[in-house]
């Protein structure tokens, strides 16, 4: 049983002692300190979304449309917010969402989130987007267990060899991303040219894959950039569908987890082509922006089958996970905060914003009476109401 509550803490002896954190406690105060050390194009592809950016607005600004109901009394000095996920146990109810850029965002950041996963036992969803290679990122997880997140590639044999690799690499679950097969309409990037994007940085898994390197030499000889050209011509799939899922449940029996589901209907279909779970979430606002936050879809979702629902998509602090468990995910992932830590404080920066996230999750649990994710039921959250009541 762990109480992340001691994290807590430990920053505030820290602060007795005179010392203060290293990096901003809030969000805000973190993404300024972002906003200080990365490039102003990167920072504007990391932290921007799809057109006027109102769904990403909404992702954060759902969860203050909900309370969580405070009892007294019953016994919460310790909490259990372990949870099961695919046959294995994690300490703690979050996740690290993928995210394609970590090493564009610093130095061998790809390695460095990994090592906060080992440390917190917290586990990273590895991008297909990496400037490391799956296997090198899977060994720096250590023992905390691991998961690679599939962009579904244009060529059937590349999709193959990456989940092969993945399993080989010792990966728990195999996570399909099925909303970005074509990136969304982005104003910050389209003004500054999708500079990160075209740095060649994060495509290692493509570099050293067999089959991929048989692409680039089937280009004409001599060609600058092949190695972008390849992966411009194979990284979307426009056709992508429902048959491709049936051909990765048949081509790995690891967890298969879908990523990008609002919808109840397409939970559902899902279930019927052999998914064992569910990533609710709208990219953080980064593809499809329908004015729908990712929260406001979850409870429907997780509806629709028995199969377990995960969430990511405008999660802050950790008053936001606890919100979102209550509304039936099984676990939370975590996208931009972590990413900011990294840009600022390397590994070390990850592990301060996951633990800080936990700590206040499980304060928050302990406060209010929650002692166990079960006690984290719809009816302990109520809708606030509006300035005038
Ligand atoms: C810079 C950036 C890159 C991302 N790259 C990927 C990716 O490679 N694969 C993927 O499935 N999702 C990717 N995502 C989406 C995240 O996994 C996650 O759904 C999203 O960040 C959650 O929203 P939040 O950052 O507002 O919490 C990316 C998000 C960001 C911010
Ligand atoms: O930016 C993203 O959200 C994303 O998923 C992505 C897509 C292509 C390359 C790198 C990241």
């Amino acid at each position: 049983m762990a109480n992340f509550g001691d994290y807590q803490m430990g920053i505030y002896l820290a602060g007795a002692a005179g010392r203060k954190p290293a990096l901003p406690i809030a969000f805000e105060g973190l993404e300024a300190a972002a906003h200080q050390v990365l490039d102003p194009e990167l920072l504007g592809y990391v932290a921007g979304g799809a057109g006027d950016e109102r769904t990403q607005r909404l992702n954060v600004e759902a969860f203050a449309q909900w309370g969580l109901m405070p009892r007294m009394l019953v016994g919460a000095a310790q909490r259990d917010l372990s949870v099961e996920l695919f046959g294995q146990r994690f300490p703690s109810p979050i996740f690290m969402s993928p995210v394609g850029v970590l090493g564009a965002c610093r130095e061998d950041g790809d390695l460095a989130v990994a090592r906060a996963s080992a440390v917190t036992g917290v586990p990273m969803f590895a991008s297909t987007l990496s400037a490391a290679t799956l296997e090198q990122v899977r060994l720096a997880q250590g023992a905390t267990p691991g998961f690679f997140q599939l962009y579904p590639p244009n060529d059937p044999e590349l999709s193959q060899s990456l989940v092969s690799r993945a399993e080989a690499a010792g990966y728990a679950g195999i996570v399909v991303t099925v909303d970005t097969w074509v990136n969304g309409w982005r104003p910050r990037d389209l003004s500054s040219g999708y500079i990160p994007m075209l740095r060649g940085l994060c495509l290692e898994n493509y570099r050293s894959d067999p089959r991929f390197q048989e692409l680039v030499a089937a280009q004409p000889a001599g060609q600058a950039g092949a190695v972008e050209l390849t992966w411009a011509g194979i990284f979307g799939r426009p056709t992508l569908n429902w048959s491709d899922i049936d051909a990765l449940r048949e081509a790995t029996s690891l967890p298969l987890i879908i990523k990008g589901i609002c919808a109840p209907e397409d939970a559902k279909k899902a279930q019927d082509h052999g998914a064992d779970g569910i990533i609710c979430s709208n990219h953080g606002g980064r593809q499809a922006n329908g004015g729908l936050s990712a929260l406001q879809c979850l409870p429907a979702v997780v509806g629709a089958t028995g199969l377990p629902v995960l969430f990511d998509s405008g999660v802050r602090s950790g008053t936001d996970v606890v919100k979102a468990l209550a509304l039936g995910a099984r676990a939370v992932g975590i996208g931009r905060p972590y990413v900011y830590g990294l840009t600022v404080a390397g590994a070390a920066g990850v592990e301060q914003v996951l633990r800080g996230i936990l700590a206040e999750a499980d304060l928050l649990m302990a406060v209010d009476g929650y002692a166990a994710i079960a006690d984290l039921v719809p009816e302990a959250l109520h809708r606030v109401a509006g300035p005038a009541a």
